[in-house]
This record gives structure tokens, sequence and C-alpha cells, in this order.
């Protein structure tokens, strides 16, 4: 199927919502996991999310040029040219854009979709996410408020963070701690500053001890609760049931419990990354290692081409990475759920 435009991008979040279900969003870097990810969504009948981080995109323009724009923008070629042939619709989304990257990220990216809109055209993206979790929550508020017009004006969908992701790369590691879990009242201040969609449509990843990356058991604790806390105190102020269109991030090490009860509580979009980066490069570690002798050119040996031939390996790479996209479809409940 064609990407998702704007309508279907909103239809498609508007029936998770309803049917209680979320779409997977899944980083991809390349035109390898790109694949992968329409192939898994495809294995469990369910449309989805493909999103590039800025490392992503810097890794998609070409490791030694690393310029995001060029990164993304191949990355939203290429998806609508290959996502036409699969029986699926997926929307692009692009992730975390802290503060100093807006300049070089979110705000280029913008104004190519502003162009493009203004002749006539779609958006290039469907969503931008702008990450303010580094940044005082009044700041975080009032560049969403700013980004959030302009993502308006372009049918772009805005993705916001209130509270903090913990990680390695947030800073946030080993400690349970209180900024992991956004509070009642941001949740309030929030819909105060930017509206409930009256504004234009954004998407918010409210925290509730999620961390980036797979932990040991009992490292981090997710309190689901803390969404439904947050739903029900400004779905009460302003006479809307589940008023935020939730986001989970970190995705990857949660149980199906912990996702089951948030998406009861309003989640339609995970994010999943170290899992299906873990899933793709399993099978090629034991490719590898059986064809040890073809793969190595030791000493004047000839090797096997069939078996270095990126090809033979990036297929079970793929598979094994759609495999377990299959497995977040049915635990967020997206199976056999796709329009098309
Ligand atoms: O949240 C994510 C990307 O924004 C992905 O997190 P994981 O790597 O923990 O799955
Ligand atoms: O933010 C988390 C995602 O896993 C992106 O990771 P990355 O910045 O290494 O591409
Ligand atoms: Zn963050
Ligand atoms: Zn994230």
């Amino acid at each position: 199927m064609p990407v998702a435009t704007p309508e279907v991008y909103a239809e498609m979040i508007d029936r998770a919502k309803a049917g209680k279900f979320a779409y997977p969003a899944i980083n991809v870097s390349s035109s390898q996991t790109l694949n992968a990810a329409l192939q898994g969504f495809t294995e469990a009948g369910s449309d989805g999310i493909l999103q590039i981080s800025t490392g992503g995109a810097e890794y998609m323009s070409g490791p030694t040029i690393k310029d995001k724009v060029t990164g993304a923008a191949a990355f939203a070629a290429y998806a609508q040219e290959v996502a036409k042939n699969y029986p699926v619709t997926v929307a692009l989304h692009t992730d975390h854009c802290p503060k100093d990257k807006l300049d070089s990220f979110v705000r280029p990216l913008l104004a190519i979709s502003e162009e493009r809109v203004a002749r006539g055209e779609l958006p290039l993206f469907q969503s931008h996410m702008w990450d303010g979790s580094a940044v005082p929550m009044e700041e975080n508020l009032q560049i969403a408020d700013e980004l959030l017009a302009r993502c308006a004006a372009a049918n772009i969908i805005l993705e916001i963070e209130v509270g903090v992701v913990g990680g390695e790369e947030d800073g946030v590691v080993g400690e349970i701690n209180d900024k992991l879990y956004t509070t009642v009242e941001d949740g309030m201040r929030t819909a105060e500053v930017l509206g409930l969609g009256e504004r234009g449509r954004y998407m918010t990843a409210l925290t509730f001890g999620n961390v980036h990356g797979v932990y040991k058991p009992g490292h981090v604790k997710l309190r689901p609760a803390v969404l439904q806390e947050i739903q029900q105190a400004v779905g009460a102020k302003y006479g809307k049931e589940s008023p935020f269109d939730l986001v989970f991030h970190g995705g990857s090490g949660s149980t199906p419990q912990e996702i089951s009860d948030a998406v009861d509580f309003g989640v339609i979009k995970m994010n999943i990354d170290t899992d299906t980066q873990y899933a793709f490069t399993r099978p090629v570690v034991e490719h590898m290692f059986r064809n040890y002798d073809g793969v190595l050119k030791i000493d004047g040996e000839v090797g096997n081409k069939k078996q270095y031939d990126p090809r033979a390996w990036g297929k079970a790479a793929e598979s094994g990475m759609a495999k377990r996209i299959v497995e977040a479809c049915e635990q967020l409940r997206s199976a056999g759920t796709k329009m098309a």
C-alpha cells in the first residue's frame, strides 16, 4: 500500500484508540531493516509505523557523510517506493530530536514538507518527535507549541515527551528516578498549553519508568498505572475519556502484561529498537559461525560466494527481525487489524 496520507494516518490512530490496540513503531536505519519491518507487519496483518532516529538518519546518508536531512529524505523516498508492494499501510516518523538538533533535523524536514504542501503535494513525514525532556517543562511546552503550529499547517502530527525516558543515551541509568514518571500536574499543564487536539493533533510520550535498551529485570519498574491516573485526571477536567494519544518508549524487554496495561490506558504507538536490532543481528551471527569456512578467505582459500553474499545473511537477518515484529503486533493487539 502507499505510505499513509495524513488522513489515513489519523484514521489509523483513531482506529487504534477505539479498538484498544497500538502500532509498533520500528526504528530502521537501512534498506534491510526497513524491508524487514514491512515484512513483519505483513506477516502480522498489521499496519505500523517506520521511524528513523537522528543517528539512523546520519547512518542512512552514508556513515562518512552523516547528514541527517539527507538520510531522513532517503529513508522516506525509499519507503514510499517499496511500501507500495506490501499489503499493509505504514506511516513515516522521525524519532527523538533534542533541542540542539532541531535546526539540523526536525525544522529543515518541516520546511521540506511545508514546500511540498504549498505545491499541493503530501508532506514528507506523517509525524515528527520533539524531545524536550532535557529542558525545563515550560520551555519544552513553548517549543512544542511553536512546532505544533507548523506541523498542523503542514498536516503533520507532532510527538512530544513529557517526563524522561531513561537508558544509557539519556543519562538516567540504574536508579529508579522520579523523573522517569510523569506527574499529573505535568499532564494537566500539557493540555493547558497545547490543547487537546483543537490546535493540531499531537501524541504524547508520558513516561512511566520507560528506559531505552534492555536491562536486567528489576532494574527499573514500569508503572503503566501512571498513564491511567493522568488520563483520568485530565479527562475529568476536560470531559474527555482518555484524552491523550500516548506513546510507549523503550518497548524492548517489556512484559506482555506491561504492554497490555499501557495499551488499555491509551497507548497507540510503541517504539521498539533494541529487541529488533538483536533479532536482526542474531541470525547473522549464526550464519557466520555455521559457514565459517565459506565466509572467510584465509591463506589463498576461495571461500563461498553464496555464503558471503550480503543477501544470503541479509535474508536471514530480515526474517529474524520480521518475526520479532510479529510478536510485538500480537502483544500490542494490532495483529490482524490492517485496514487494506
Ligand atoms: O524508544 C525507543 C525509540 O524511541 C526504542 O526503545 P528500545 O530500544 O528500548 O526498544
Ligand atoms: O532513542 C532510542 C532509539 O533506540 C534510537 O537509537 P539511536 O539513537 O541509537 O538510533
Ligand atoms: Zn527524552
Ligand atoms: Zn524512545
